[in-house]
């Protein structure tokens, strides 16, 4: 287990940078590849724990998917129907979103299978999706608490259903409609917020009719899917960490190229712009999955902000690193709303609640958020829990701060964000690992 040694005085952050592909685009372009008529490439895959989890499991399930060159993956596609039965328990890693994904997806197969994940992913709650999938037909038993293994049964057929999700979540929503895919009838989801859409609008790409809007998707069971290709963009919640970081350290300025920038994703751009900071979208342009551009960051002196509740859904990642920014601000940053974080790879309000509080900065939990009163971040040793959010977001904190941070545990940044430190030390931050 490796952990980092951190700031203190890092920066400025200078010259441009790109960050790993988008891990969101990344997982569904292997689903929905596989299960494709024809062979698709994905050009920019995120070569990152998750999203190799994902496309392992494919292999194991019969699609050959070749790896020519680093963030490319040719998927020889098996066909809606073509999917073989794995001759073991499927592994999720860390991966959420792979999980609830493959439930949805894999509830409609005629074959039994398993799917498991790691320490992390075995807390994570998994009722919010085998709940309505239950109603749609699908067998799925979980551990009595709801948690992982997720073991599915073959169901018989499934019904399409019309589901109003109390949770704003793009993966209950992404887990119906790929069982949708294989339903009777209609499949639709309702959100109480919109969350992102790549998934509604891949399956577009892919050839599938699917009626979308903010907060509202449907789509007709039955329908095939044609290969394509796709090209992953920038992944917004990793270019968040060179974003904090640029906006924090005086003199700095930064271009991070081709970021995806997706208005469901972007969220925590307002809430950093409330706060005074200096950030441009330059060069905005559409692609398949969405619109991308490259942002130019510059220092800027943040004060404290009450993040607004709407807000929320759309930086669901980015809190972590919005703490890190709070911290270093002028006066209080409240967030409320935002009870979420606690079922994310970690308990991220009490992980970074109690990161900050060791480096000597004033804070307090509430149920669903906490209040941050921003100052000087003194060196010290932080725990990371395992989660790569919480570690990179302690990371850029460090180079604020009087003295040295170590941070422990940093072996799972590796699921979104292969490479970090050394693309991070490119720019200016102080970073090592030591073990
Ligand atoms: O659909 C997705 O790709 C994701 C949705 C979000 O989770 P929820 O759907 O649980 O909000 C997000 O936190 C996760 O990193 C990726
Ligand atoms: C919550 C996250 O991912 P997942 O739900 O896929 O584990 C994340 O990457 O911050």
């Amino acid at each position: 287990m490796a952990d980092w040694r951190a700031g203190g005085a890092g920066g400025p952050v200078r010259g441009r940078i790109t960050v790993p592909g988008d891990k969101s685009v990344s997982h569904r372009a292997i689903m929905l590849a596989a299960l494709a008529d024809g062979v698709s490439r994905i050009e920019g895959f995120l070569e990152g724990e998750d999203t190799r989890a994902t496309a392992r499991i494919f292999g194991r399930m019969g699609v050959r998917i070749e790896a020519p060159e680093a963030g490319v993956r040719i998927v020889h596609g098996v066909g809606i129907d073509g999917l073989r039965a794995p001759d073991g328990p499927l592994d999720c890693g860390n991966s959420g979103t792979a999980m609830r994904l493959l439930a949805g997806l894999l509830a409609a197969q005629p074959f039994a299978c398993a799917l498991v994940g790691d320490e992390s992913l075995s807390r994570r709650p998994m009722r919010r999706i085998t709940d309505p999938l239950a109603s749609m037909g699908a067998r799925i038993d979980t551990r009595p608490d709801g948690t992982p293994p997720l073991r599915i049964s073959p169901a018989a057929r499934l019904a399409g259903i019309d589901y109003a999700s109390p949770v704003a979540s793009a993966q209950v929503k992404s887990a119906l409609l790929l069982a949708g895919l294989y339903g009777d009838g209609e499949t639709t989801v309702r959100e109480p917020h919109p969350t992102r859409d790549y998934t509604e609008r891949m399956l577009r790409a892919f050839g599938v009719d699917v009626a979308y809007a903010p907060g509202h998707a449907r789509l007709r069971g039955g329908q095939r899917l044609c290969a394509g290709d796709v090209r992953v963009p920038g992944d917004f919640s990793s270019a968040a960490f060179a974003i904090v970081a640029a906006t924090l350290l005086p003199g700095s300025e930064l271009l991070i190229e081709n970021v995806g920038i997706d208005p469901r994703r972007i969220g925590l751009l307002s809430a950093l712009r409330l706060m005074g900071a200096d950030i441009e979208i330059v060069d905005p342009r559409e692609e398949a999955t969405g619109a991308i551009a490259d942002l130019r960051v510059r220092h800027a002196r943040l004060r404290g902000i009450e993040v607004p509740v709407a807000v929320v859904p759309d930086m669901i990642d980015e809190f972590p690193v919005l703490f890190a920014a709070a911290a270093c601000a002028e006066g209080t940053t409240r967030v409320r709303g935002a009870a979420e974080l606690r079922v994310k790879e970690s308990d991220r309000i009490a992980a970074m609640a109690s990161g900050l509080a060791a480096l000597g900065i004033e804070v307090r939990e509430t149920p669903d958020g906490v209040e941050i009163v921003g100052g000087r971040p003194r060196g010290g040793h932080v725990r990371s829990l395992g989660d790569h959010r919480i570690a990179m977001s302690f990371a850029v904190l460090a180079q604020c701060a009087a003295e040295d941070v170590r941070i422990e545990d940093i072996d799972n940044v590796a699921t979104s964000y292969p490479g970090f430190d050394a693309g991070m030390r490119g720019i200016g931050l102080a970073i090592e690992t030591v073990r």
